[in-house]
């Protein structure tokens, strides 16, 4: 696959060197095209700070980030605060910007935007002031801002953060659809239940890469068996599917795979019963 981004051994402070100490320390990472990433830490692990050096928003001081430039001119990315990113004053203002950058024929916007605003299911008029939205529905409108674009590199922090379990679900279900369509996604979060949407987990501990490998990898560390796993050591409780599936191999149930989503445990225990 073709690399978007390669850093070796690289140092990212978040300001200029002068006035920033350096946040992440020694990276080595590269992720593919096409790759849908969880990045997960607790906090100040450092995970903003990466998802901002992959966007080319950090300052790289020690080491390099070799970075497909083609490709990453198109990157959109959804920050943690929605306020902070919203610029226009209506919805479809804020919406239409990336398109209007773009230069999109002014008369394809609002079907574009409300394709986007359906697809991340924010049902909210066009000429709505944004500041009158709530936390969870401007993160959403953040979301369709970045979609609308068409963008193939989604870099996301913490983007379910504040919304109901519907919105949050129905926003999985998009990153999801998207991955499938060949998006590439790099997605902070603490949320442990979301990790098995990700094929891979790259775990950040004071700044340095604490884990790096597969989300069944993750919760189930290299055993498989015994109760305890990267995801345990990081400090984080293991999500309601794989908690049950630890309970069942205690038991000394044969469980044939290693569930990491609800849906997954749902295939894995009417198996057992066969
Ligand atoms: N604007 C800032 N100025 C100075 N230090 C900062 C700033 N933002 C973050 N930091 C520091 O950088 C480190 C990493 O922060 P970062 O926001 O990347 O962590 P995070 O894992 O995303 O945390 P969280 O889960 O709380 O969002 C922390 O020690 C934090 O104190």
């Amino acid at each position: 696959m073709r690399p978007l981004w390669n850093l070796k051994d690289a140092d990212v402070a978040l300001h200029a060197p002068e006035d920033s100490a350096t946040v992440l320390r020694r990276l080595n990472l590269r992720i593919d095209e096409g790759e849908f990433v969880a990045v997960v830490g607790r906090n100040g692990s450092g995970k903003s700070t990466l998802l901002r050096a992959l966007g080319g928003f950090a300052q790289v001081t020690g080491g390099e980030i070799a970075v497909d430039g083609e490709m990453i001119r198109g990157v959109r990315a959804v920050f943690q605060n929605p306020d902070a990113q919203i610029v226009g004053e209506t919805v479809f203002e804020d919406v239409s910007f990336g398109l209007e950058n773009m230069a999109v024929p002014p008369g394809d916007m609002p079907g574009l935007v409300r394709d986007a605003l359906a697809m991340v299911g924010l049902n909210v008029r066009g000429d709505e002031p944004a500041e009158h939205l709530s936390g969870g529905q401007k993160q959403l409108l953040c979301m369709a801002g970045a979609i609308v674009t068409g963008t193939r590199i989604l870099l996301l922090d913490e983007p379910t953060a504040m919304l109901d379990p519907a919105s949050k679900s129905a926003l999985q279900r998009v990153a999801k659809r998207l991955h499938e369509n060949g998006t590439t996604i790099v997605w902070a979060t603490q949320a442990m239940d979301e990790v098995g949407l990700a094929g891979r987990v790259i775990a950040l501990r004071d700044g340095e890469v604490a884990f790096d490998g597969t989300p069944e990898r993750f919760m189930y560390g290299d055993g498989g068996e015994a109760p305890s796993s990267p995801c345990l050591s990081l400090g984080f409780r293991h999500p309601y599917a794989v908690e049950v599936a630890h309970r069942l191999l205690a038991a000394g149930l044969p469980l044939r795979e290693r569930p990491v989503l609800d849906e997954q445990l749902l295939k894995v225990v009417p198996a057992l019963c066969r």
